[in-house]
């Protein structure tokens, strides 16, 4: 039953319990149930004192984004949480296990504040695309000051119950029982002054040059928002706590939301909050996340020691999983010896823990992985070496032993095959660096065990990554959609286009870094070599711009084949100041390259506009995705949208490629990707989904109805 009781305590202390499980959000039933209950302590004269707390140990997780959806309705949270000020009995919050957003808002509003050390508290509504508009971005500051009060409430992040005992947030911490210490607590205040408790009476205490310290403010937010809406807001709402008195900064507050909880961003940031939550429910080929058993890892060995494979050591270690680290090649395996602890210590101390939790050993030979429960190989993308490596796996390790591959897209089905026990093959795919990214695809492969898969992925979540379950496909979900991206950033160049233009175009719609940018980065001959393998750069068979009857850029193979492999060797689609360098300048080299290319290919340049960048890319990336959705091998919209946010750097305030596109309009989204057909009839990846046009026909249903639709059609499909 969701609510609010009431219960009075030894006859004096009034004790209001939020219940609303799992984290005791504040919805319309709980409000009605706090306002009640306001009501009640007011009219007994035999209550002194209230306390307010959480059932099942958790204060409260804040505002019910669910009810974000509708329309409000019930006692609204504002002039709520001013009557529990009001009170004339001091009101004290016992906050156990979390106090985020409105349910810190709550807290600011009670007279004291009491947290278990195990606590977290914060104000993480920029992340929703929200402020703290219950009062907490004008409390907040009188309470702490207002550059502390900026850094949480435009940064959205949690804290520990030791730092808001710092900052001055909450007045007590103990490693008891909170509430009991909250109850013993309003018993002891009972007949002190109020006022000054009151934070809605204090004077935000700024510091002289605020003006500057908000402007500083606003820079840092528009720098890093990558045109996010909500930090801007939040700094707005800053500023009107520190320059105006209460009244009219809640007025502020008031109207700041009112933008921003309307706005396309707001609708995409709760999306991203709840994909992230779908997709931790994956069930994909029988496996499922609430009855597949399994394995509990302890120890794990890591094949191949390159950048990949030492960030996973890192990254395993650090959830605790002693690792046995292998390299073949000796100068590789003493690069590993050195590098990698010096990562570990940098992570540890990044989480706050003084030794790294897991034990690393290194080893030049596969026969010391025997005892291991798991193995992730990262060795270089190349099947043959793959296939060698798991055979030899099948026969070293202990029956049993899970046998994962970090290949980004190559067949995990044909990995499995080398092995006796094909079910104990999955994938697990990290990006880089894999001990910082948070993203892991997990290739369920049509062999691979529901145990395997639900190890995999338990594991993951371990190790702090979103996993997400996919099918085995070449380039899974991810890379399989940029590979269209990056052809139409290809295309682009060759009708005219700069690679800055290119990539200003994509940075402008919210990507950290365009897609040369991007490229440079991780290096040129990482596709490159894909390409090779698939035979794509063999010449003279066809025209140099056609393969297997296709249009075809050779242009990053020429790069390539010109030693030009991006930062790494300080020259790519931009110049560096040498090998290793990462200020991007453009270079007027590739320039003349991109001229005398046209010129040779007789290509006239044109003047494209960003509108058609940005489509075209997008457009290709996503249309791929209804292809994925359509193959099954990504569950749903969600899957592809999680994805694309904490693996490729999509804005997370736009949702997702998948969530863009309903926002567009998926009819418009059609007739964009027909009309570039229509002019590039020789590209493929711009020939409209049939998963799309059935969408569209059927009205485009919003994005969270496509899982049901595809489920329906693909029932309707067998039929
Ligand atoms: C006029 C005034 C208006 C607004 C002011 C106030 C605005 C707000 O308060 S906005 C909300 C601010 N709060 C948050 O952003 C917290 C969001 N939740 C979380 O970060 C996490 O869920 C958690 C840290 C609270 C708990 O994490 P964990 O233990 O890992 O559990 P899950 O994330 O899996 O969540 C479990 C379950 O609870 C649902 N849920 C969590 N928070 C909310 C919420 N605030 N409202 C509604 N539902 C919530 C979550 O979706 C999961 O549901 P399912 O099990 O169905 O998936």
């Amino acid at each position: 039953m969701k609510m609010a009781t009431y219960s009075v305590l030894s006859g004096s202390v009034a004790l209001i319990t939020l219940q609303n499980p799992p984290v005791n959000a504040l919805s319309e039933a709980v409000r009605t149930g706090i306002t009640d209950a306001v009501q009640r302590t007011l009219k007994d004269p035999q209550v002194t004192s209230v306390v307010i707390c959480g059932q099942n140990g958790r204060f409260c997780g804040g505002a019910d984004i669910r009810e974000f959806a509708g329309p409000m309705s019930g006692p609204p949270l504002v002039p709520m949480i001013h009557a529990l000020e009001a009170m004339e009995k001091p009101v004290v919050a016992a906050i156990e296990g979390l106090a985020l957003g409105g349910g810190l808002e709550l807290a600011l509003g009670c007279h004291y504040r009491i947290a278990h050390s195990q606590a977290l508290l914060g104000l993480p509504e920029v992340t929703l695309g929200l402020l703290p508009a219950a009062g907490g971005s004008q409390r907040l500051p009188r309470l702490i000051g207002l550059p502390a009060a900026l850094d949480l409430i435009t940064t959205g992040r949690h804290i520990s119950a030791s730092e808001a005992l710092k900052l001055g947030i909450v007045d007590q911490v103990t490693d008891d029982n909170a509430l009991k210490m909250a109850v013993e607590f309003a018993r002891s205040v009972v007949g002190q002054p109020l006022g000054p408790r009151r934070l809605s009476t204090r004077p935000c205490h700024s510091p002289p040059d605020v003006d500057s310290v908000l402007d500083q403010a606003l820079a840092q937010v528009w720098q890093r928002g990558r045109g996010a809406l909500a930090p801007v807001a939040c700094v707005g709402a800053l500023r009107a706590a520190a320059t105006l008195p209460y009244a009219q900064g809640m007025e502020k507050e008031r109207e700041l939301m009112a933008t921003l909880f309307n706005s396309g961003q707001a609708r995409a940031l709760q999306y991203a909050f709840f994909s992230q939550r779908v997709v931790g429910k994956w069930q994909p080929s029988g496996a499922r996340w609430d009855n597949s058993t399994t394995r509990t890892i302890r120890k794990a060995a890591v094949i191949g020691l390159g950048t990949m494979g030492r960030g996973i050591v890192v990254a395993l270690a650090l959830a605790g999983v002693s690792v046995v680290a292998v390299e073949s090649q000796e100068k590789q395996l003493a690069a590993a010896r050195q590098m990698v602890p010096e990562m570990l210590q940098r992570g540890a101390g990044r989480r706050g823990l003084d030794t790294p939790p897991g034990v690393i050993s290194f080893s030049s030979g596969l026969e010391d992985v025997s005892e291991v429960e798991l193995v992730i190989e990262a060795v270089f993308e190349d099947m043959a070496l793959k296939r060698r490596i798991f055979s030899r796996l099948a026969t070293v390790c202990r029956p049993g032993t899970v046998l994962c591959s970090n290949t980004s897209g190559l067949d995990i089905d044909q990995l499995a095959e080398a092995t006796q026990n094909p079910a104990l093959v999955v994938g697990m795919h990290f990006f880089a660096p894999a001990h910082v990214m948070k993203l892991l695809e997990v290739v369920c492969g049509p062999r691979s065990s529901p145990e395997a898969v639900a190890t995999a992925m338990v594991l993951g979540k371990r190790m702090g990554k979103v996993s997400v379950a996919v099918g085995n496909c070449p380039g899974f979900v991810g890379n399989r959609m940029l590979k269209p991206y990056m052809e139409q950033a290809n295309f682009l160049l060759e009708e005219g286009a700069t690679p800055q233009q290119v990539d200003e175009a994509l940075e402008g719609f919210g990507f950290p870094m365009g897609v040369f940018r991007m490229s440079d980065l991780s290096g040129l001959d990482v596709g490159w070599r894909v390409r090779k393998e698939a035979g794509l750069t063999e010449q003279g068979v066809e025209p140099t711009r056609m393969r297997q009857g296709q249009r075809y850029s050779p242009l990053p193979d020429q790069m390539c084949e010109g030693g030009r492999l991006g930062q790494k060797t300080g020259r790519g689609w931009y110049r560096y100041d040498g090998p290793g360098g990462r200020v991007a300048r453009s270079d007027p080299w590739v320039q003349n390259f991109l001229e005398t290319y046209r010129a040779r290919h007789g290509l006239v340049p044109r003047r494209i506009a960003t509108e058609e960048i940005l489509e075209r890319c997008l457009y290709a990336l996503t249309n791929e995705g209804f292809n994925i959705l359509q193959d099954g091998v990504a569950a749903g919209p969600e899957d592809i949208d999680v994805i694309y946010v904490f693996g490729y750097g999509w804005p997370r305030h736009r949702g997702g490629p998948m969530f863009h596109a309903g926002q567009v309009g998926l009819a418009r989204v059609l007739e964009k990707l027909e009309h570039y057909q229509h002019s590039h009839p020789d590209v493929p990846h711009l020939k409209p989904s049939s998963l799309l046009r059935r969408l569209v026909a059927a009205g485009s249903p919003p994005v969270q109805k496509w899982r049901e639709f595809i489920s329906k059609d693909r029932v309707h499909s067998q039929l």
